[in-house]
């Protein structure tokens, strides 16, 4: 692990890192916030935030604004990169932002060129949290969030690993990727076209299939550009009626996709997870 960047914050530190990783097969980028008086002794809870499209480690970090509460709230944030980067990592033929290199969907692909790095779901699940804990002053209590393709990684992560994520949260998550633009060209091309085996990434289905403890809160702005075509909220809403399992989700008027509407809420998402994760 290369330490590439460090910064003051709020009492705490912002640290950012390279390391191979063998999921996917080349060298990944994170950043951690740890809030201060994190120590082997008082080791802190991890917050996994999960980015969406074109983003890297450092969209949430420089533009969410949770660096202040999360150090008041004694918990750490880790950010990872949005896919695998560098030399030999296919991209996209015409170089979209909707798919490959930052574009990873946190999906394991199974299809040639991808199968040899696009391996997000197992980094995030897997491989990552598993460096964080043997490295930095870290409980193994975790929590997921994120932002659109993020928060479509969130979900289904969070549902399909209850016993590693206590909570999960999105902020205007593509909620039913087998029925969206976005998740089609993506979950087509990592995962191939039979949609049997799309249903394990898309949160929608997922949140159907069966009555989930996990505790998941949505957050999502009527004026975001992406709704009605991408993004979807309300087959969450069916889904989860579907299956009595609980969903929050909150409806922002006049709010759009970007980070001011995540800086605008970030707060309430991170008194949720620290609520569950035993902080508050
Ligand atoms: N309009 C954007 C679409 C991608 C987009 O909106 N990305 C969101 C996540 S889906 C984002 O967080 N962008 C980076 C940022 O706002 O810092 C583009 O064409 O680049």
């Amino acid at each position: 692990m290369e330490l590439i960047g460090e910064n003051r914050a709020f009492g705490g530190r912002h640290l950012r890192y390279t390391h191979k990783a063998e999921s996917t097969q080349c060298d990944m980028t994170f950043a951690i916030f740890l809030p201060p008086f994190a120590s082997k002794e008082k080791p802190v809870p991890v917050l996994y935030w999960l980015s969406g499209l074109t983003c890297t480690d450092q969209n949430f970090m420089q533009k969410a604004g949770a660096m202040k509460l999360a150090a008041e709230l004694g918990m750490a944030i880790v950010a990872p990169d949005t896919s695998p980067r560098g030399e030999g990592v296919p991209d996209d033929e015409e170089g979209a932002y909707d798919f490959g290199l930052g574009a990873g969907f946190y999906v394991d692909a199974t299809q040639a060129p991808w199968n040899k790095h696009y391996k997000m779901y197992s980094y995030i699940v897997d491989e990552l949290p598993a460096l964080i804990e043997s490295e930095f002053p870290v409980t193994k209590e975790r929590a997921i969030s994120g932002h659109s393709m993020g928060g479509h990684g969130a979900l289904v992560i969070g549902m399909r690993n209850p016993n590693k994520f206590v909570s999960v949260s999105a902020f205007s998550p593509i909620s039913n990727p087998s029925d969206c633009p976005w998740g089609q060209k993506a979950l087509g091309r990592y995962l191939g076209d039979d949609e049997a085996t799309w249903k394990d990434y898309d949160a929608s289905l997922l949140l159907a299939s069966k009555t989930h403890s996990v505790l998941l809160l949505v957050e999502q702005g009527t004026k975001d550009e992406f709704l009605h075509e991408q993004l979807k909220p309300q087959s969450l809403v069916h889904a989860a009626q579907q299956s009595d399992t609980q969903l929050t989700l909150n409806m922002h008027e006049g709010y759009d996709h970007s980070y001011f509407f995540i800086a605008s809420f970030i707060e309430e998402h991170l008194e949720f997870h620290a609520g569950h994760m035993g902080l508050i």
